[in-house]
């Protein structure tokens, strides 16, 4: 996996150094922990939940795209299936209907597929965070690293207020970097981040967080797989900023 290192420094000043081995996996022999796939479950009363292995089974894995190496998750497909999609929805929907959340901030562009109808089913807003020069109005933006690449986010100012209770939904969490810069965005307009939320979590990002950081999780259903070296910073740069107190732990499936 390709990584460049003066950029990562650059948008993570806690990453200083590559992770030493015993870091990397320590005791790991899979990505795919038996308790990884128990947590989710376990905690939204879905173990056994046949839903589960029809949102697997609906997503398509493209090897080698868009560059060699990379297993593609393609959600197209479980568009495809209205009842997966709507399993899909409705598990987030029964999470977060009582939690008192204002705000469900969906990332372009996957996280536009599902961020709206969990909005519409509990009653919050929907507020997109888009790549740069999008958005017409005046904006704050916060730039990341992903598993094949670097991009931008940007939120409209004005689309959040002060003390409000958002929810972050993606499709996916590969490396995490899309979800710090929601996270940084959010908190910046000085919303209270509760959780993310994501369809499909890449198992190594499972191990970075669980092992740098506490108490805000991320919700995840499939795992696939990811850059461990950019996930590593990625948590690094919960663990290592302002954000530390409440950082995420993914339950991959
Ligand atoms: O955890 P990360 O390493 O940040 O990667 C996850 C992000 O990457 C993908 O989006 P992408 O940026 O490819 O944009 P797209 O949805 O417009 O294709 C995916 O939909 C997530 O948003
Ligand atoms: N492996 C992957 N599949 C789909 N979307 C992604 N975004 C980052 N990594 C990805």
């Amino acid at each position: 996996m390709m990584f460049n290192l003066s950029l990562c420094v650059f948008l993570f000043p806690c990453v200083k150094k590559k992770p030493s081995k015993q870091l990397r996996f320590p005791g790991r022999k899979s990505s795919k922990t038996p308790e990884s796939k128990e947590m989710f479950a376990g905690e939204n009363g879905l173990q056994g939940d046949p839903r589960l292995k029809a949102i697997k089974e609906a997503i398509r894995v493209v090897p080698h795209f868009p560059k060699p190496g990379i297993m593609f998750q393609d959600i197209t497909t479980l568009l495809l299936d209205h009842k997966a999609f709507k399993h899909t929805v409705d598990i987030f929907v029964d999470r977060y209907r009582n939690m008192r959340i204002d705000v469900v901030a969906g990332c372009e562009a996957r996280g536009f597929v599902f961020g709206p109808p969990i909005a519409l089913a509990i009653g919050a807003k929907f507020v997109p965070l888009r790549k740069p020069r999008k958005l017409p109005g005046e904006v704050i933006s916060e730039a990341y690293t992903l598993e094949y690449g670097t991009d931008c986010l940007e939120i409209h100012v004005g689309a959040v207020q002060t003390g409000e209770r958002a929810i972050v939904i993606d499709d996916l969490v590969a490396t995490g970097g899309t979800l710090c810069a929601a996270i940084r965005l959010l908190e910046r307009v000085g919303a209270e981040v509760v959780e993310c939320a994501c369809v499909i979590g890449l198992p190594e990002i499972q191990y970075y967080f669980s092992a740098y950081s506490h108490d805000r999780p991320t919700r995840v259903m499939n795992p696939g797989h990811v850059s461990d070296y950019a996930a590593y910073s990625n948590a690094c740069t919960f663990a290592g900023t302002k954000q530390a107190k409440w950082n995420a732990v993914v339950h991959a499936y």
